[in-house]
C-alpha cells in the first residue's frame, strides 16, 4: 500500500512495451512517443516505455519519451542482468520520474526449464539486479514472473530480498494468464502475510488474459489490497494480452465508489487514445469490445431505444461523453419504430412530424429491408432526400440494365412526364451509367451534356448508400431540346445540378440525372441564372 492516498489505484500502462510484444506489432519511436504522450494526456501515473536492451530503436524510443514526456513515471524493463539494467537506465536516466522494473521468474517450471537454474541462484539474482538497479534508481520495481504458478513461500522469500535491497513496488505477474480471481486474491493475501515489508511498498498486479480472466483477476488483486494495475490500452499484450487499461479504469470509475477506490486517468481520453493505439499498432478494435468498441454504447433493439429515450440509465451503466464519445447511439434497424426515427432526425436537426415523418418512415423501412443497419447518416441522406424529390418534374418509373464482358452496356427506361404520361428510351453506352444517362436522355428528348458527375458512399459497408451528383448543360442551339427550353435564346447554355440516393448507385445516376434536368428546365422557365441547386436543401 503506498503511504500518499492509499485509495488511489495507480495505473500503469504497459501498451509500449508488453503491449507492443503482440505478434505483428513494431511501434517505430515516433509512434511511441505520440502514444506515450497521449497517455500523459489520459492521466496515467507509469508509462513503461518499453525494453531497452531488446533492440537499439527500442532504446532510442524510450529514451525519447523519457525525455520529452511529463508528468507520469517513465519506466523501463530489464530482465536481471546488470547489462539489462544499465541499458534501462540509459534510457530513462533524463526523465524527471525515471523508474527501472526489473523481473526473474519464480516457478519452477521457468526456473528449471528457461532459466536451467535453481531457487538458490534465482534469489542471488533477484538481490543482484534490484541492489544494481537501486544503486542507479531511487524507483525500482521488482516482479517475480509467472509467480500465480510458483510456490508462494519460495516466491515470498524472494520478494523479501528484493524488499530488502530497496525495491519501492513490487508486481504479480499472472505471466500465463493461469489464475483465477478468488485464487489469486488468496495468493495476494498469503504473500501479505509471509512478506511483512509488503504492505510499505506499492503492490501491483499484471494479469494475462489466456482465460479471459485479466480484468477480473487484476480487479480482485485490487480488492486483496493492490494500488497498482498494470494494463495495456485495448486490452492489447503477448498472447490474448493484458488487462484492458479502459476496462480498468471504467471499473473503477463506476464501481470504484463501492470499494472506496479512484483512479486519476482523465476518462474523457479513452476513446482517443485507443483509437490512436488501434490506428498505429495495426490492431483493430473488435465491435463489442467493453468501453471502446464501436457497440459499446448503441442500442439496436426497440425496447432497449425505447428505455433509452425515455431515460438513459434504464440501460447504459456509463455516459458515453464520459469515455470521449460524443454521444451514444440508436442503432436503426428494420425493427426499430417511428419514436426512434423521429428522435434521430431530431438529433440531426430535422423537426418533422405528421406526413412528412410518415413518408420519412416509409422511405427509412424500405432501406431498412435492404441494409443490415440504417445511420445516422443514411437518415440525413434520406431527409434531405426527401427535400429534394419535391423539385422533380420526372420520376424514373423503372429501368433494365443489361451488362456482360464482352458486350457494351444496355439501358432501357421508363420515365413519367410531367404531364402524367409515360415515355421509354434505351441506348447502349460506353458503360452503364452512360447507357442509363443516355436512356433517360432519349426518353424524355432532351440532349444533356454532362459536365460533372460524382459517386459518394455516402455510408460505409457494402450495402453503403450511394450518393450520386451530376451537373449537365442544356443549350437552346440544340434544335433538339429547344422545345424543351422555351426560355433560352439560342446560342445560350443553362446548367442544372441534382443529386440523388440509392443503394444501386445505376438507379441513383439515373434520378440524379432527371433531377439535374429538371433544374436547367425550371431555371430556363424562369429566365434565370440563379445558381441554386436542386441539392441544397
Ligand atoms: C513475461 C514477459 O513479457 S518478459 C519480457 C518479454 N519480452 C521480450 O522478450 C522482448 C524483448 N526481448 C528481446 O529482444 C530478446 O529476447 C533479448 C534481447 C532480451 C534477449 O535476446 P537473447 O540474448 O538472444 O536471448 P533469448 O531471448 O533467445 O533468450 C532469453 C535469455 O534470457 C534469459 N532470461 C529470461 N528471463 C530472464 C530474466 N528475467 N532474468 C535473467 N535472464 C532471463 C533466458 O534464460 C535466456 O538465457 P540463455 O540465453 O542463457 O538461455
Ligand atoms: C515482465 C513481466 C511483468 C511480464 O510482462 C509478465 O510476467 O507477464
Ligand atoms: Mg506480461
Amino acid at each position: 500500500m503506498p503511504t500518499t492516498e492509499p485509495d488511489r489505484v495507480r495505473i500503469f500502462d504497459t501498451t509500449l512495451r508488453d503491449g507492443e510484444q503482440s505478434p505483428g506489432i513494431s511501434l517505430n519511436a515516433a509512434e511511441k512517443l505520440e502514444i506515450a504522450q497521449q497517455l500523459a494526456r489520459l492521466g496515467v501515473d507509469i508509462i513503461e516505455a518499453g525494453f531497452p536492451i531488446s533492440s537499439p530503436g527500442d532504446f532510442e524510443a524510450v529514451r525519447g519519451i523519457a525525455r520529452e514526456v511529463h508528468g507520469p513515471v517513465i519506466c523501463a524493463l530489464a530482465r536481471a542482468q546488470a547489462p539489462d539494467i544499465e541499458r534501462a537506465w540509459e534510457a530513462i536516466r533524463d526523465s524527471e520520474r525515471p523508474r527501472i522494473h526489473t523481473f526473474i521468474s519464480t516457478s519452477d517450471i521457468h526456473i528449471k526449464h528457461q532459466l536451467q537454474s535453481t531457487r538458490e541462484d534465482v534469489k542471488g539474482q533477484a538481490r543482484a539486479a534490484v541492489a544494481h538497479a537501486r544503486s542507479l534508481c531511487e524507483d525500482v520495481e521488482f516482479s517475480p514472473m509467472d509467480a500465480t504458478r510458483a510456490d508462494v513461500e519460495y516466491t515470498a522469500e524472494v520478494l523479501q530480498i528484493a524488499l530488502d535491497e530497496g525495491a519501492t513496488t513490487i508486481n504479480i505477474p499472472d505471466t500465463v494468464g493461469y489464475t483465477m480471481p478468488t485464487e489469486y486474491a488468496a495468493f495476494l493475501t498469503r504473500l501479505y502475510e509471509l512478506t511483512p515489508g509488503l504492505r510499505d511498498v506499492t503492490l501491483s498486479v499484471h494479469c494475462h488474459d489466456d482465460l479471459g480472466l485479466a480484468v477480473a483477476n487484476s480487479f480482485a488483486g485490487v480488492q486483496a489490497g493492490a494500488r497498482q494495475v498494470e494494463c495495456a490500452i485495448n486490452g492489447i499484450g503477448e498472447r490474448a494480452g493484458n488487462a484492458a487499461l479502459e476496462e480498468i479504469v471504467m471499473l473503477l470509475q463506476v464501481r470504484g465508489e463501492a470499494i472506496g477506490l479512484h483512479t486519476n486517468a482523465v476518462t474523457t481520453e479513452i476513446a482517443r487514445t485507443s483509437r490512436l493505439v488501434s490506428r498505429l499498432t495495426g490492431y483493430p478494435v473488435q465491435p463489442n469490445k467493453a468501453i471502446i468498441g464501436r457497440n459499446a454504447f448503441a442500442h439496436e433493439s426497440g425496447i432497449h431505444q425505447d428505455g433509452v429515450l425515455k431515460e438513459r440509465t434504464t440501460y447504459e451503466i456509463m455516459d458515453a461523453r464520459t469515455v470521449g464519445l460524443a454521444t451514444n447511439q440508436l442503432v436503426l434497424g428494420k425493427h426499430s419504430g417511428r419514436h426512434a426515427l423521429k428522435q434521430a432526425l431530431e438529433e440531426l436537426g430535422y423537426s418533422i412530424d405528421g406526413q412528412a415523418l410518415k413518408t420519412a418512415f416509409e422511405r427509412f423501412k424500405d432501406i431498412a429491408d435492404k441494409k443490415k443497419q440504417v445511420t445516422a447518416m443514411d437518415l440525413e441522406a434520406l431527409v434531405t432526400d426527401e427535400l429534394r424529390e419535391e423539385l422533380t418534374d420526372y420520376e424514373l418509373v423503372s429501368f433494365q440494365i443489361e451488362d456482360s464482358s464482352g458486350r457494351p452496356p444496355h439501358a432501357r427506361v421508363e420515365v413519367r412526364l410531367p404531364d402524367g404520361d409515360l415515355a421509354t428510351g434505351s441506348f447502349t453506352g460506353d458503360g452503364p451509367v452512360d447507357a442509363m444517362f443516355h436512356a433517360v436522355g432519349a426518353a424524355i428528348a432532351v440532349d444533356a451534356r454532362l459536365r460533372e458527375f460524382r459517386v459518394d458512399a455516402v455510408t460505409g459497408g457494402q450495402d453503403a448508400l450511394g450518393e450520386v451528383s451530376v451537373v449537365v448543360e442544356l443549350g437552346a442551339a440544340d434544335s433538339a431540346v429547344s422545345s424543351n427550353l422555351p426560355g433560352v435564346a439560342t446560342g445560350e447554355r443553362v446548367t442544372g445540378a441534382g443529386q440523388a440516393l440509392a443503394t444501386d448507385i445505376i438507379e441513383a445516376s439515373g434520378i440524379a440525372f432527371l433531377r439535374a434536368i429538371s433544374m436547367a428546365q425550371r431555371k430556363a422557365k424562369l429566365g434565370s441564372d440563379a445558381t441554386a441547386s436542386v441539392a441544397a436543401p
